[in-house]
Order: C-alpha cells, then sequence, then structure tokens
C-alpha cells in the first residue's frame, strides 16, 4: 500500500515537471519603444521570468544594460538587427510580446497605421516562426484587428500555426472599462473586473457591463460605452503628437503576460480577454475575437462565449462583427498579397 503510493505521488511529480515550466524566456520585439520600456521594466520585476530578451531596431543594448542592473534574478540580454540579432532573441522563448511599430498622432484611427505597422508585424511574425515556433506570441501592435490575422496567417505558410498559442493584447480594454466604471461608481477598481469583447478598436470594443450587474442607462451609458471604445483617442489627444498610451499599455502587457507564466505554471483558473482564433462568430466571417479566455500550460485552455447580454448590448455587438470581419480580412488579403520575402 506505501509502495503503491509512493509510485503515485513520483508519477504525479513526473506530471508535474512535464506541465510546469521553471525557466522562462520572454522577449519583447520593440522593447526600446515608450511601450517596451515600461514593459520591459515591469517584467524584469516579475520573479516569474527568468530571461528577459530585448531586441529593437535601435537601443535594445542601451535598454538592456540599465534595466539589468535592477536587483533581481532574472538575466537580461539586448539585441540589435544583426544577422543573427532576431534569432538570438527568440530562441528558446516562451512568450514573445510584439509592441513594434508606430503609434497613432491625433485625427489618425488605428487603420491609418495599417500600412506601416503590417509590413514591420509580418517581419517580426516570420522570424518568430522561425526561432519560436512554439512560444506564444502576444500582439500588441495596431491595428490588433488585423496584425493578429496578418501573424496567423505568416504561421500558417511555414506550416507551424497553433491556434492556442497566438493572442491579440485586448487587456487595456478591461483596464480602462473596470476604471471607468469604479469613476462613476465610486468603487475601489481593483475590485472591477468588466468583460469586454470583440476587438481593439472603436465600435469594435463592447463592454459588457450588466455582465457584472451595472445597469447604467440612456446617456450615463452611451457616455461610458464611448469612453471605453475611444480611450485610446482620450490618450492619443492629450499626448499631442507625441504618441498614445503607454504606461497604462504597459501595464496591460505585463498583467497579460504574468497571467500567461502562472497559467503554464500550473495555475487553474486563470481567465484573461484577448483577442484570438476563436469559433464564436465565423459563420460571420470572423475568424478572431475577445472573450474572456482560461489560460493553460498550452496557451488557450477554454474560450468563454459571450454569455447573457442586453438588448443594447447586442446592438453594440452586431456593428462589432460587422467592423471586425472588414478589420480581419483586410490583414489577410494583405498577407496574402505581400508575403514576406
Ligand atoms: N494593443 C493595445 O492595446 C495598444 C497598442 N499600441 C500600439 O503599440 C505600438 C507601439 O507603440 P509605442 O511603443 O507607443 O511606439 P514607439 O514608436 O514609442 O515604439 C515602437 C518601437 O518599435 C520599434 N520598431 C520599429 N520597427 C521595428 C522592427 N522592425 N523591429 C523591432 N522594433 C521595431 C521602434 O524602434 C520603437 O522603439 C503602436 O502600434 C501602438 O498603436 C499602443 C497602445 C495600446
Ligand atoms: O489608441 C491607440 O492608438 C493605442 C491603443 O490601442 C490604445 O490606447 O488603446
Amino acid at each position: 500500500m506505501f509502495a503503491a503510493r509512493q509510485v503515485f505521488a513520483q508519477s504525479q511529480r513526473r506530471c508535474f515537471s512535464a506541465s510546469v515550466r521553471q525557466a522562462s524566456k520572454v522577449t519583447v520585439l520593440g522593447a526600446a519603444g515608450g511601450i517596451g520600456q515600461p514593459l520591459s521594466l515591469l517584467l524584469k520585476l516579475n520573479p516569474r521570468v527568468t530571461e528577459l530578451s530585448l531586441y529593437d531596431v535601435r537601443l535594445a543594448p542601451g535598454v538592456a544594460a540599465d534595466i539589468g542592473h535592477i536587483n533581481t534574478k532574472s538575466k537580461v540580454t539586448g539585441h540589435e538587427p544583426t544577422a543573427s540579432g532576431l534569432k538570438e532573441a527568440l530562441t528558446g522563448a516562451e512568450i514573445v510580446l510584439i509592441p513594434a511599430g508606430v503609434p497613432r498622432k491625433p485625427g489618425m484611427t488605428r487603420d491609418d497605421l495599417f500600412n506601416t505597422n503590417a509590413s514591420i508585424v509580418r517581419t517580426l511574425a516570420t522570424a518568430c516562426a522561425e526561432h519560436a515556433p512554439e512560444a506564444n506570441l502576444l500582439i500588441i501592435s495596431n491595428p490588433v484587428n488585423s496584425t493578429v490575422p496578418i501573424c496567423a496567417e505568416v504561421f500558417k505558410a511555414k506550416g507551424v500555426y497553433n491556434p492556442k498559442r497566438l493572442f491579440g493584447v485586448t487587456t487595456l480594454d478591461v483596464v480602462r472599462a473596470s476604471r471607468f466604471i469604479s469613476e462613476i461608481k465610486g468603487t475601489d477598481p481593483a475590485n472591477e473586473n468588466i468583460t469586454v469583447i470583440g476587438g481593439h478598436s472603436g465600435a469594435t470594443i463592447v463592454p459588457l457591463l450588466s455582465q457584472s450587474g451595472y445597469s447604467l442607462t440612456g446617456e450615463k451609458l452611451d457616455n461610458y460605452v464611448y469612453r471605453v471604445q475611444f480611450g485610446g483617442d482620450e490618450v492619443v489627444k492629450a499626448k499631442d503628437g507625441a504618441g498614445s498610451a503607454t504606461l497604462s499599455m504597459a501595464m496591460a502587457g505585463a498583467r497579460f503576460a504574468e497571467s500567461l507564466l502562472k497559467a503554464s505554471q500550473g495555475q487553474k483558473g486563470v481567465i484573461e480577454p484577448t483577442f484570438v482564433d476563436s469559433p464564436l462568430y465565423k459563420d460571420r466571417g470572423v475568424d478572431f475575437f475577445a472573450t474572456n479566455v482560461e489560460l493553460g500550460p498550452n496557451g488557450v485552455e477554454k474560450i468563454h462565449p459571450v454569455g447573457k447580454i442586453t438588448d443594447h448590448e447586442q446592438k453594440l455587438l452586431d456593428v462589432c462583427v460587422e467592423d471586425l470581419a472588414k478589420n480581419i480580412s483586410k490583414g489577410v488579403e494583405w498577407i496574402k498579397a505581400n508575403p514576406e520575402k
């Protein structure tokens, strides 16, 4: 009996160590930018990260040297666009975050960034498919609604696409939705977790206040929804030509990476909203959709359905799905016409 129990305990330990990672290399592509620097700083402060690899077309070794002096255990390396720079930055990564690309200026939509950022993301996704095909890929570069489908096509073309490992980072929408309702209701934002579904721009961002038991109506509801959908524009306007959200985005990206690390290190019930390859609206031409997603050692563990919503939320959702279908097919068509050479 005792021997049998010992064998069982040993096999349990083996199972645990097979699925739970002890070393976690995290790579940031675009690490010297407005988001990249504070994001890298927050990752350096995270004890779950054992190696932090920073790549940018400029300044990454400098950022790495600076962050590397912080007295936490993780090793920090900086990589430049040399012949082997991207390969070294990516090899062995468990998580790759991509905030590389240009940000908006006042008067621009996220879609106005498409022409520049699509090719940056294509190049970086190609390198990820070659050097870190099994990593979790977290796309921050806008327009997320189109850059995520571009990455999926790059991975498919290389024969390494795993839909469970590709994530558009929409965490900032949830962070804002939670903060803004706490301002209205006088609650602690740390206790708010408003579900936000859809995509990551304007009308594709759909907050589901009703699922948290709130029932704003009329102008109050319209103002709230508008603020969540166009929170990014608020920051773009306030920065007055110097870019878009960087610090709140760094926090949101670090939170999402932390959740993935927790899940890969064995924690159960880790749920984050994220824009993933999703079955929910494929029949309406939408292959990617953000809802709450349970994370696990293999990336996406379970995609939650939208759940019960009000008629008003359903109207917002219908507009969202129509816009998203266009954003997604724009990315797919572009990458098919412009594959990486
Ligand atoms: N998903 C989201 O919720 C959010 C997304 N964003 C998006 O994140 C992106 C980055 O924004 P910021 O950091 O403010 O811009 P930034 O201009 O401050 O930084 C971008 C960095 O990317 C680097 N870069 C450019 N091309 C590269 C390449 N081929 N390889 C590696 N690095 C490259 C640049 O050198 C720069 O350091 C923008 O597209 C922005 O719209 C911004 C806020 C929120
Ligand atoms: O608004 C932008 O361009 C940047 C962004 O995605 C956000 O802040 O949500």
